[in-house]
Order: structure tokens, then sequence, then C-alpha cells
């Protein structure tokens, strides 16, 4: 019998990638020849200082910005070089977002926040899939509620099941606990660990707190627009050491780039 584990396909992919904002004197690298994979089925976490290109990498992952040089794809679909037609479907059908200020619509109730996204799309979410989500996401009793009579915590838990609704091949959180207590925040990460353990969904995480980054398998580390830094099975303590060697990393990379 084998005991090799399987091998995960791709999720997502970068190769090659460059982004710079403005021209001439004014102009910001913020991604320089970024090449990054995500495997299916597995949550990864991208950490690194203010202004190192985070956001700017999700956002290009996610179709949600273009890119000047290089390929993105989700599975074996370019993203970069589709239409906006073909991207917004590209989004909706392949992607889900969780984001730091939850965006839910606030005159819609809780289940309708959550089945939106697949209404719009013209499909009709599993109802034993929106259950079991719900469910694990302790929301059963919160449905009929609007977000404004809803703690942060719910409002976000409430922005998980949406992400989720759907099924998408990659969930995109940027900062998910950035406006989250530690407790409610928590649960979040739970519930994001959960999704990939239990649904086998993959996840991929901007974060500043080396606390969250603990409940991924994997840590991306960016400093001045380049991968520094790819860390496996992280704590917090090995990223916090590693967050205090990071001034040494933007040094090393910042001369790379001079
Ligand atoms: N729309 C924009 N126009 C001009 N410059 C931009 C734009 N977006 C990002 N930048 C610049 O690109 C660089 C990377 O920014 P990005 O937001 O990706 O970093 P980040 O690591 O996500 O930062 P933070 O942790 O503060 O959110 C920064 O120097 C930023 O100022």
């Amino acid at each position: 019998m084998s005991t090799a584990s399987p091998v995960k396909s791709t999720a997502v992919s970068a190769e090659g990638v460059w982004k710079a904002y403005g021209s001439g004197e004014a102009q910001v690298i913020a991604l320089r020849d970024v090449s990054v994979q995500f495997a299916s089925g597995a949550f990864t976490a991208i950490m690194g200082p203010s202004g190192s290109g985070k956001s700017t990498l999700m956002h290009c992952l996610a179709g949600l910005d273009t890119t000047d040089r290089g390929a993105v794809h989700i599975g074996d679909t370019p993203v970069t070089g589709l239409s906006d037609k073909a991207l917004t479907k590209l989004r909706r059908d392949k992607i889900g977002f969780i984001f730091q200020q939850f965006n839910l619509l606030p005159t819609l109730t809780a289940e309708e926040n959550i089945t939106l996204p697949a209404a719009i799309a013209g499909a009709k979410a599993d109802p034993d899939w929106l259950k079991r989500i719900i469910h694990t996401l302790d929301l059963t009793d919160r449905l009929t509620h609007k977000p404004t009579e809803l703690s942060g915590g719910q409002q976000q838990r409430v922005a998980c099941a949406r992400a989720l609704a759907t099924r998408p091949d990659v969930v995109f959180a940027d900062e998910p606990t950035g406006n989250l207590d530690t407790r409610s925040g928590a649960e979040v990460l739970r519930f994001l660990r959960t999704s990939v353990d239990d649904f086998g969904q993959t996840i991929v995480m901007v974060t500043h707190d080396p606390g969250a980054a603990a409940y991924a398998d994997r840590v991306v580390f960016l400093a001045d627009g380049q991968i520094v830094e790819d860390m496996a099975d992280p704590t917090a303590d090995k990223v916090i050491d590693k967050m205090k060697h990071f001034e040494e990393l933007v040094a090393a990379a910042q001369g790379e780039n001079a």
C-alpha cells in the first residue's frame, strides 16, 4: 500500500509578475518578477511590511488589477489577458472574497447576503452545502438579521459563508481579522482552517498578525515587491522571529534592486 500523500494541484499561480504604479520619477514598482504557486486545499498567508506589495499581489492574483508583465492562472484558466466580461465571470464562478470591512449589503438579511453571489451568477447554491457552512459558522439563528443587528464577528462570519457559498476554487481573504477582537478573530480563523481541512477549500490570506498566520500551512513573505521567504508549517513564534529579521531582508532586496 502506498503511503505517499496525494500530489496537490495548483489553485492559483503567478509567473514572473511585474506591476508598477505611476510613471517617470514618481513610478513605484509594487511587484518585481513575482513567481509563486498556491496549492489546492491549502491555507497560505501572505505577510510583509506595509507597502511591500501584499494587496497588489492579491489583487493581481484575483483579477482585480492587471499585471504589467507575467502571467496569472486560476487553476488552468489564464487571468491575464481576459476581457472584462470574462474576468467578471471568472471572479464570480471561481473566486470568493473576504474583506477586512466585511462589505455586506446593509439592506439585506444575513441569508440574502450569503446567497446573493450565487443568485447573481444565476445559480442556486447547493442547499446541503449552505446548511453545513451556516451551521459550522454558528449562524443558523442569525439568518434573518440585517448587518447592523450583528456583531463584527457575526458579520465577518456571514462574509465567510458568502465567500464559500459557491464552493469557489480559491478564497482570497484580505486582513479578515483586522477589524475584530481576538476572540471573534480566532473564530473566523478556526473556520478558515476548518474549511481547508474538512471541506477542501483553498485559502490565500493577507495578514499583519503572526497569530493569524500561524493558522496557515505556509507563509509567503514579501519585501519591496519580491518574495523573500517561504515558510512551511508556521507558528506565531517562527513568524515573529522572521519579522525581526525583516529589516535585513528588506535591505538585501533593496540592495539587489538598486
Ligand atoms: N493605486 C496605486 N497608485 C499608486 N501607488 C500604489 C497604488 N497601489 C499601491 N501602490 C504602491 O505600491 C506599493 C505596494 O502597495 P500595496 O498596497 O500592495 O502594499 P501592502 O503590502 O498591501 O501594504 P499595506 O500593508 O500597507 O496594505 C506601495 O508603495 C504603494 O504605495
